[in-house]
């Protein structure tokens, strides 16, 4: 009985007061509340809700992934209350579940829950993520959320790009570049500047500042929620690998910006050492905090599908921690009966970027590119990473290389490269259907693209390809491509302007040559 109160209040979008029965039909007969006033103040009025009965239904902790992948219990457990980032072995952690009392209400319930709170302003639930909340951070006060209402992004049909480059019926590209800081990092660091709010607050003087390394997008969304929550942030960027929209966002936010001489993989070290010795807590990747958040842009997909799930889902790696939340997004709602599969994920790397898809390559059999998912980690090796268009994911050893390799076991999945000339081909041709992809993005399109080639991505497959940045952020290599300023590639999509005198019978013959009026 408490625990269907609590669902109850969950699903209420009114204030619970203890007066209130909480009687089931009753409660979900309320009518939803729409939109608020802009003066009310829906933090207050979250806190009077105060749903600290959460804590005791639902919780979560982080434990060993090799006891996750291995699916035994864990043999040590840290509260994520704790400054912890790898277990005591040196494994990567993972932010464990008490799936059995996720399971005490059934996938019905769990859809109609989530599906309620799309497009409110209760607060947290407005957020993409935390309207998943019981499933990412479920003993959080919703006081110590820092939120923007991040997530919720379209999915787009990609119906003209399907149909004419591709001859698909069924793709779609998931938006997560459509978000207050232009990429899919805000989905990772309200989760992670909220749990940091709630340790500052049990525990002050705990958490001086939140820092990581970054190639732009994580730096970016780190600082907009710790000015959001007034928390100092440091960000630690290689000098001149990042774009100038991208170095400009931390700025901004009043983050200390460190520019340093070396490339994300020297700073992602940096970061490390740093961490460890001092109260700076660590907002990359690595820390798994960030993909609860993450994991939730998968689970919005199924919802977006109707609860359907994808064929193919299609996502350009880095440090390789996103390829992991997808996929335990995915695994999550199977696990608990809101879907009845997984989607196979495709990891797209840029070729000058390609530690795992070089694994891949080695992991081939006979039966070429069908690889042998069971040899990556023996083939695994960090790299070098070269200068590339799509500057985001310019890492050569990705921090997450281990979470990365058991989702690709676990969904059936594939490596895939795109070289420069491929991806920025790819997002050039996809912008002429009504797109603004970023580098990144071109990349998993160029991956589709050659699937499509081979036969593996059938032309009705329900294919989703996500966009990781808003292609604003990276104007440069737009500029570059359409001025065809790229040495040695052909731009064959570039659509320069054109140069007309201030004369009318000049801009007629601009217009009858180029468009034969
Ligand atoms: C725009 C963009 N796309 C893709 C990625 C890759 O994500 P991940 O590092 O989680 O593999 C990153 C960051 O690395 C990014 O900033
Ligand atoms: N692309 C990332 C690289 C760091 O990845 P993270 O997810 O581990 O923070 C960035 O934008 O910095």
């Amino acid at each position: 009985m408490q625990q269907s109160c609590n669902m109850q209040r969950l699903l209420s979008e009114q204030p619970s007061t203890s007066s209130r029965m909480c009687v089931g039909r009753q409660v979900e007969r309320t009518p939803r509340r729409g939109r608020q006033l802009a003066s009310h103040d829906i933090r207050r009025e979250a806190l009077e809700r105060a749903p600290e009965h959460l804590a005791d239904t639902f919780s979560a902790q982080f434990a060993p992934i090799t006891d996750v992948k291995a699916k035994r219990p864990p043999k040590e457990t840290y509260s994520l209350d704790e400054v912890v980032y790898k277990a005591s072995n040196g494994d990567l952690l993972d932010v464990v579940h008490d799936m059995d009392a996720l399971a005490q209400f059934d996938a019905a319930h769990w859809r109609k829950v989530f599906d309620a709170r799309v497009g409110t302003t209760s607060w947290p639930y407005g957020s993409g993520v935390w309207s998943k909340k019981e499933w990412v951070l479920p003993g959080i006060s919703d006081d110590d959320i820092v939120s923007m209402f991040e997530g919720n992004s379209n999915l787009f049909w990609a119906e003209r790009f399907g149909r004419q480059t591709l001859s698909m019926s069924d793709l779609w590209v998931k938006q997560c570049g459509n978000s207050h800081t232009g990429s899919f990092k805000d989905l990772g660091m309200t989760a992670l500047v909220s749990q940091v709010n709630r340790i500052r607050r049990l525990k002050p003087g705990s958490i001086s500042a939140v820092g990581c390394a970054s190639t732009g997008d994580t730096s970016a969304a780190l600082s907009a929620y710790c000015a959001a929550a007034g928390i100092p942030s440091i960000v630690f960027l290689p000098a001149d690998k990042i774009s100038m929209a991208q170095l400009v966002q931390p700025i901004a936010n009043g983050a200390l910006v460190l520019s340093i001489d070396t490339d994300f993989d020297g700073c992602m070290k940096l970061i490390r050492q740093v961490t460890a010795e001092t109260p700076i807590y660590l907002a990359n990747s690595m820390n798994s905090l960030r993909l609860e958040g993450q994991k939730t842009a998968a689970i919005e997909i199924l919802q977006q599908f109707d609860w359907q799930v994808p064929d193919w889902v299609i996502i350009p790696g880095g440090n390789l921690g996103n390829i992991y939340a997808f996929y335990k997004g995915f695994k999550m709602a199977r696990d608990l009966g809101l879907v009845d599969k997984l989607p196979r994920l495709v990891v797209a790397q840029t070729a000058n970027a390609n530690p795992l898809y070089r694994a891949y390559q080695r992991s081939q059999t006979k039966d070429a590119h069908e690889a042998r998912l069971s040899d990556l980690e023996d083939k695994y090796e960090p790299i070098k990473a070269k200068t590339t268009f799509a500057s985001a994911i310019q890492i050569g050893d990705p921090v997450s290389i281990d979470r990365a390799i058991m989702a690709l076991q676990e969904s059936n999945g594939i490596v895939e490269e795109a070289t420069e000339e491929e991806l920025m081909d790819a997002a050039a041709r996809a912008d002429r259907t009504g797109m603004f992809n970023c580098p990144h993005t071109g990349v998993a399109l160029a991956a589709l693209i050659k699937l499509r080639q081979r036969q593996v991505i059938s032309p009705s497959d329900r294919t989703v390809v996500v966009s990781t940045a808003h292609g604003l952020k990276f104007t440069n290599s737009k500029v570059d491509y359409h001025s065809k300023a790229i040495p040695d590639m052909a731009c064959q999509f570039a659509n320069p302007p054109f140069s007309v005198k201030n004369d009318l019978g000049a801009v007629m013959d601009a217009l009858r040559g180029q468009i034969g009026i």
